[in-house]
């Protein structure tokens, strides 16, 4: 559905994106993952058209990024979505419907059964007057007027309080299950890991680790035997439970400890393994440390019950730029 060679970005003598590599099957949730500067955003952009590449290619459901006709299958939401603050939730997406010249029952039909899935209250009340966590949601359910095949969202939850990030990741993986194809990218490992079905971690520009979570931690990351025995060894150290327990990293270790228990006349009671979390890995190949998925997601709860964090007045001119223009 989506194919990237050699994909380059630079400003100046500065890459952005350096010579990315990846294809993304229909039907998968892909998540592009890094650090802030890491160059999520520049490849985003350039999969849905909206910069130009330095040099490479990225097609997306057979077209060029950036072939008009491409934007007909493909739905983007950026990093920060501004919306038009005067007009309601149904108001606004008729409004971009019309703009894809979806039929007007079609259109009432898909708004309605997207905020219903979003599960979006306030329909009718003016953006300016509803919480961030419901305008991310009008933004996403934006993303889906014209019912395109690949969607690419920019940091979906970023920012969101927990239930609306959890609704948001269960609707991204509904979209799966429609045949729909997701790129987003995310800070928030937990984020990834709990939805996406294989990643590219970049940094500085390069991807340096791809694959599934599974894949990645495999390659990248350290799994640890936690091993427990019903008789004091001299690997194993006494836990607050009371228990003997040791630590190692093979399981020829832990073959040698059963072996140790056995000839001390007591046997090994459990073996639990201990996987290196995305986060771990992460931090051993960038040397930079992520978020918490605690601080990521933000404490939005307030502002979603109460609605009183409006976001200033945007320009209409911030209006992604993939989107057709809006009323001025
Ligand atoms: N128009 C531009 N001119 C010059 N440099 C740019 C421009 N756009 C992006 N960059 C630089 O390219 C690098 C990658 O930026 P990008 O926005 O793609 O990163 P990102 O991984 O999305 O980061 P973040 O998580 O902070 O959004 C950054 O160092 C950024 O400063």
């Amino acid at each position: 559905m989506i194919e990237v060679s050699g994909l380059r970005k630079t400003y100046g003598d500065f890459a952005a994106v350096v010579g990315s590599e990846f294809e993304i099957d229909r039907g998968e949730i892909f998540g592009v993952v890094g650090p802030n500067g890491a160059g999520k955003t520049t490849t985003l952009k350039m999969l849905a058209g909206l910069i130009e590449p330095t040099a490479g290619t990225a097609t997306v459901a057979g077209y060029d990024a950036g072939d008009p006709e491409m934007r007909h299958q493909l739905g983007f939401l950026p990093e920060e979505s501004p919306l038009y603050e005067d007009m309601t939730a149904r108001s606004y997406l008729r409004f971009f419907a019309d703009l894809y010249d979806v039929p007007r029952d079609v259109a009432s039909d898909r708004i309605e059964s997207t905020l219903d899935r979003l599960e979006l209250e306030y329909r009718d009340r003016r953006l300016g007057d509803v919480s961030k966590g419901m305008k991310r949601k009008v933004a996403i359910a934006r993303s889906l007027v014209n019912d395109p095949d690949v969607l690419i969202y920019d940091e979906p939850a970023s920012g969101l309080d927990p239930l609306t990030t959890n609704s948001v990741l269960e609707f991204t993986e509904e979209l799966r299950e429609e045949d729909k194809t997701v790129v987003f990218s995310a800070h928030n490992l937990y984020h990834v890991e709990s939805v996406c079905d294989r990643v590219v971690i970049m940094n500085e520009g390069r991807i340096i680790a791809r694959g599934s979570v599974a894949e990645i931690r495999e390659e990248h990351g350290d799994t640890t035997y936690h091993v427990y025995s019903d008789i004091d060894l001299p690997e194993t150290e006494l836990t607050a439970d009371g228990r003997h327990r040791a630590v190692v990293e093979t399981m020829a270790d832990v073959e040698e400890l059963q072996d140790a228990a056995k000839a001390a006349g007591g046997s090994v009671t459990d073996i639990r393994t201990d996987e290196p979390s995305l986060e771990s890995i992460f931090l051993e190949l960038t040397g930079q440390q992520m978020p918490s998925p605690r601080t990521a997601t933000g404490t939005d709860a307030a502002s979603e019950a109460g609605g009183d964090d409006a976001e200033p007045m945007p320009d209409a001119s911030e209006e992604p730029p993939s989107q057709p223009e809006g009323p001025q």
